[in-house]
């Protein structure tokens, strides 16, 4: 597994992975490299509000981003809450860093320090105002026992990673949360001890093919943990029919195991994803 120290390139196990690779290192000022924030980027831990990049992620991105054509975060967190609990603002070499919010419906850019978004979807509030019913109901039956709605303005989420048995209460959940979400026109994502209630339409396959097109990208490189990245890796796979060679990363965890199945390169989680950027950045840097 990678480390932040270590320079040595993985071998992506799938050809299309190895082209991918090959076309990130031959003409890095085309490259996009793209990131998911938790649990690629930042440390999986109970609390959402506690969560930070790994402390040496924005020095290898900040080593790396003036060499590509752009570095992007995209997330399911508001935009805002991730270049704070990143640490992203004001990082010289990071000037042109770009945070795909909410699965892309949010966009930060550094350049101008503003958050640019849609309004909001009625249904939230609508969904907000109904939860807490929809909770105390269950829990006669224990279903909700430790699970906690994190307000995230655009969207609501309910964690389970609290609860006595986080999988049982994720999967005791899911239905009825689901049943709430559609009665108001929003759809559930899941997540790793999470289920997210938010608006369709967006994803961060649309985000990413969106981000890699208005950059004019030659190459793309596409790292995530959780299942709200699988359509990026549908974008990445698309991409590459289309022409664009892609390198998948799989920030590997024992929580989620479909991201490595389908990736070029698994690496020890966040520690292992800036190694792979320190290791990119210093590749990068030894070509002529
Ligand atoms: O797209 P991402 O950047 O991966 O964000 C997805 C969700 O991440 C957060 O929850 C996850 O991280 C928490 C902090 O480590 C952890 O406690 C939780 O169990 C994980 O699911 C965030 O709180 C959610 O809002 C995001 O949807």
């Amino acid at each position: 597994m990678a480390s932040p120290q270590q320079h040595d390139l993985p071998s992506p196990v799938t050809t299309a992975g190895r082209d991918g690779l090959d076309a990130l290192l031959a003409d890095p000022a085309r490259a996009v490299i793209a990131l998911d924030f938790d649990g690629t980027l930042a440390p999986i831990v109970p609390d959402p509000e506690q969560a930070r990049a790994h402390p040496d992620a924005v020095r290898a991105l900040a080593a790396l981003a003036p060499r590509v054509a752009s570095v992007a975060v995209i997330t399911g967190r508001p935009a805002d809450v991730a270049v704070r609990h990143g640490g992203f603002a004001g990082v010289p070499g990071l000037e042109h860093l770009v945070v795909l919010g909410h699965y892309g419906a949010e966009r930060w850019d550094a350049v101008t320090g503003a958050v640019h978004a849609p309004p909001p979807h009625p249904g939230v509030a609508a969904v907000r105002a109904e939860l807490p019913g929809v909770m105390e109901a269950l829990k006669p039956v224990g279903a909700s026992s430790g699970a906690w709605v994190e307000e995230k303005g655009r969207a609501v989420a309910v964690h389970t990673r609290r609860a006595s048995d986080p999988q049982a209460a994720f999967e005791a959940l899911r239905a009825p949360l689901t049943d709430l979400a559609a009665r108001h026109g929003l759809i559930v994502e899941p997540g790793r001890f999470v289920l997210e209630l938010r608006p369709p339409g967006m994803d961060k396959g649309a985000a990413l093919t969106a981000y890699v097109r208005e950059a004019g990208a030659g190459s793309v490189l596409y790292a995530g943990d959780d299942l709200g990245d699988l359509p990026a890796y549908a974008a990445v796979d698309k991409l590459r029919s289309d022409g664009v060679p892609g390198l998948l990363v799989c920030s590997g965890s024992a929580e989620v195991t479909e991201l490595a199945d389908r990736s070029d390169v698994v690496v020890d989680g966040p520690e292992g994803v800036v190694g792979l950027l320190s290791s990119l950045a210093h590749a990068m840097s030894s070509r002529p």
